[in-house]
């Protein structure tokens, strides 16, 4: 931990055109926070969005129970039980993952968040929680829509639709082979999503070549009998040199 804030810390000078806010103040200056709101910023244990709120309806929560009941949960440094799906956890900061379990955006201040999570008021946007079963190369996203992803009257805006294939696809690829970017994202909208509904969310690894993935991923009913999106996807696999470039 302590090596990882000094070589982030120590480098970020070149993190200022990624995160477009200063990264290194000048000593002395009054915009360095007090000793007690940096430890604070350090160590604040962050919230995993993919346990269930208040706002989850009964569908949501009867999918996430389904999935959790054969599921390890991915804790640090834990060993895994063995069972096919395994939870992922969601924080609104990515970069945890691409700094090794350092909170990068964190340490510099920068607003620099993941978006399906920056909306605080539970139920409003996106509720989602993912599962990965790795033998089968596939994830499972179980996904209720809020008031505010609102386009066509009582139905979901196709951006936010290709948002949450985007994160799941990505999602995906990133556990397979992480740091990715979406390269190319394909989407069929074959029937609307009424607004407060839960679907599910599907992503199949169809094959890897060298740096890319190639992923497939369909939106549907719960019960699955309404189609609603059809997706592919194309990630490639980047440095987080790449990543920190912007
Ligand atoms: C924001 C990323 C966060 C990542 C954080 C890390 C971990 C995250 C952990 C958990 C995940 C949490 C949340 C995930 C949620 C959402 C995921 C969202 C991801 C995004 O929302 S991300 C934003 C939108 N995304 C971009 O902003 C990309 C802009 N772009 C580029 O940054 C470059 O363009 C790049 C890197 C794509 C490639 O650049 P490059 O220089 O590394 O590689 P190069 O160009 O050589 O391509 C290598 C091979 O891919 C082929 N290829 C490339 N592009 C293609 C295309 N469009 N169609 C067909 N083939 C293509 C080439 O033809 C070649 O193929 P070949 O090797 O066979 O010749």
């Amino acid at each position: 931990m302590a090596r990882n804030l000094a070589r982030i810390l120590g480098g970020c000078g070149s993190l200022v055109p990624f995160m477009k806010t200063p990264a290194c103040p000048p000593r002395n200056s009054s915009s360095i926070p007090p000793a007690r709101t940096l430890v604070q910023m350090l160590f604040s244990k962050s919230r995993d969005f993919s346990l269930p709120n208040s706002s989850w309806g009964e569908e949501m929560m009867r999918l996430y129970e389904f999935y959790n009941g054969q599921s390890d949960v991915e804790t640090e440094g834990e060993e895994n039980q063995g069972r096919e799906w395994k939870r992922l956890p969601s924080y609104n900061r990515s970069l945890k993952y691409a700094t090794g379990g350092v909170y990068l955006s964190k340490i510099i201040q920068s607003k620099a968040r993941l978006f399906t999570r920056n909306i605080r008021e539970p139920g409003a946007a996106f509720e989602y929680v993912l599962f990965i079963n790795k033998e089968k190369e596939r994830c499972v996203c179980v996904f209720q829509a809020g008031h505010l992803l609102e386009g066509p009257p009582g139905h979901v805006h196709g951006g936010a639709i290709a948002t949450m294939i985007d994160t799941v696809t990505g999602t995906h690829a990133s556990a397979i082979s992480a740091p990715v970017m979406t390269a190319n994202l394909n989407i069929d909208y074959r029937s609307p999503i009424p607004l407060g509904s839960t679907v599910l969310i599907e992503s199949t690894l169809e094959k890897t070549e060298g740096r890319k993935l190639y992923i497939s991923c369909k939106v549907t009913s719960t019960d699955g009998s309404k189609r609603h999106t059809d997706a592919t996807a194309l990630f490639v696999s980047i440095s987080v040199a790449h990543l920190l470039k912007g």
